[in-house]
């Protein structure tokens, strides 16, 4: 019988047996329920050789409830329940409610056989002859016992191909796999989808523990191994969890998260690791947008002041001279008060575009607030630093921002001009980054000082302040 059609083997083993018994019918009642005082069955499976003696599609047996005050039907219902077998021939029934129920039936003789799944009385199958008082015993009973044995045993497969098929959709839905190692014997036991996700055969028999592992990534395999050492001294049942990035049948490193149990024996030694690989790349992903976000100034796309701190530490303590260029907008209070704060939006995006095309990849770009931005180098000598700066003065001011609010108005032209403070770190690599900054500071601060549109170096600017003050 094909388990994946279930229903279908049903009756088709129904009209194989029907034709043979040369019977008036045969029937499968499922049990729904057993009350106190009654029994609830629905008839679902039946054969018969002509429309005339079908009954499945009648209404009086949908979800029929037999009562149980007839004790000649008890007893037929507990002995069901204990796994009999029955036989009926109707002329030679003594006279009563279940008999009368078979007589208006038109039933002559029937057999019936009680179906068992997973150790309860699951429901009945029936043979019924309309036309012969004949008894069943023998032959036709011992066929009927098969054929319930059959059916039992269809149903159970069929359970059993239904869970599996169930676990595997959610493997798949759920985007996971399972594992179990045997600590007694070192051996792995994975799920079909974990196989798949590793690129395995679908009939390949064993994963290797070792071949397992080298999936992992070494700094990750590193880290498992220091959480189940750690586990195993507790020597208890417990769980862990570990991000882990799994190299997949493709080669792509993927992140999954490794879910597992030490599972203990009963005098606490730890016997099997089992657990869950779920897929958590798109976690990862959106973790590092967020993390990403955060660092960058939402206008521009330029990096905000956690962002410099991230750039820093990615630098790291520098081994090359390093450089701070402050760079200020001039009067861009004009700006705004002429064009209106939309149009000053635009211009700073603007800007920071035309600034990026100067830099290189390695250099930080950062929106240190309003209008006063930050560029960060390394790897560059002083004069190096100042020609950068310089070139940077230079995208601002030589070529007006064109600006184009709206199709209905023509183009703004915007000349606008920066005022650049640059300080070097020079060969003190221990020099702390706000100091830094507030050399490039002053250097800015001289620099506005001068007329604006300029670029002055930190020992320039000392300078030319010192002049400036002394003009004042
Ligand atoms: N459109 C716009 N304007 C901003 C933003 N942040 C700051 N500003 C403006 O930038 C202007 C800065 O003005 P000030 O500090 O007086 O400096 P300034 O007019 O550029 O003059 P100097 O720096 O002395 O050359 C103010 O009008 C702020 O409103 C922003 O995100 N968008």
């Amino acid at each position: 019988m094909s388990a994946e059609h279930w229903a279908e083997g049903v009756d088709q083993l129904l009209a194989e047996i029907g034709p043979v018994t040369g019977a008036s019918r045969v029937w499968v009642f499922q049990l729904m329920e057993v009350q106190s005082n009654a029994v609830v069955q629905d008839y679902v499976f039946e054969w018969a050789p002509s429309e005339h003696y079908r009954q499945l599609n009648q209404n009086r047996f949908r979800f029929f409830s037999s009562t149980l005050e007839d004790p000649v039907y008890r007893r037929l219902v507990e002995e069901r329940q204990a796994g009999v077998s029955h036989d009926f021939c109707i002329p030679l029934m003594p006279q009563g409610p279940l008999r009368s129920d078979l007589e208006n039936q038109a039933i002559q003789s029937t057999a019936t056989v009680p179906l068992f799944f997973n150790g309860h009385w699951w429901g009945t199958l029936g043979i019924d002859d309309c036309e012969r008082p004949v008894s069943w015993r023998g032959p036709g009973l011992d066929l009927l016992e098969a054929v319930g044995q059959l059916i039992a045993a269809a149903l159970y497969r069929d359970q059993l191909n239904h869970r599996s098929r169930q676990i595997e959709l959610f493997h798949t839905l759920a985007n996971c796999g399972v594992w179990e190692i045997s600590l007694c014997n070192g051996r792995l036991w994975c799920s079909q989808s974990l196989k798949t996700l590793l690129g395995y055969p679908e009939a390949y028999s064993r994963v290797s523990l070792r071949r397992m592992l080298a999936r992992l990534h070494p700094e990750d395999r590193a880290e498992l191994w220091a959480r189940l050492r750690a586990l195993w001294r507790i020597a208890e049942s417990t769980q862990f969890r570990l991000d882990g990035r799994l190299r997949l049948a493709n080669r792509s490193w993927i992140w999954h998260e490794l879910i597992g149990e030490i599972q203990c024996n009963e005098v606490g030694q730890p016997v099997v690791v089992a657990g869950l690989v779920l897929d958590i790349s798109r976690r990862k992903q959106d973790e590092e947008q967020a993390l990403a976000a955060s660092q960058l100034d939402a206008l521009t796309g330029a990096l905000n002041r956690r962002g410099m701190a991230q750039h820093l530490e990615t630098i790291g303590p520098a081994t090359a001279p390093r450089h701070l260029i402050l760079l200020d907008i001039d009067h861009f209070k004009q700006v705004n008060d002429t064009h209106g704060h939309l149009v000053g939006d635009t211009l700073l995006r603007m800007m920071v575009e035309r600034l990026r095309h100067e830099l290189r990849p390695g250099d930080g770009l950062v929106r240190l607030g309003g209008e006063e931005f930050a560029v960060l180098t390394s790897g560059m000598q002083d004069d190096q630093a100042l020609a950068l700066a310089e070139r940077l003065r230079r995208c601002i001011a030589d070529e007006p921002f064109v600006v184009q609010m709206s199709e209905d108005e023509p183009p703004l032209k915007v000349m606008m001009s920066v005022s650049l403070g640059v300080a070097g770190q020079g060969d003190e690599a221990s020099q702390a980054t706000n100091q830094l900054m507030a050399q490039a500071d002053q250097a800015l601060y001289a620099a506005k000082h001068a007329g604006r549109n300029c670029v002055l170096f930190y020992h320039e600017a000392i300078e030319s302040r010192a002049v400036s003050l002394d003009s004042e």
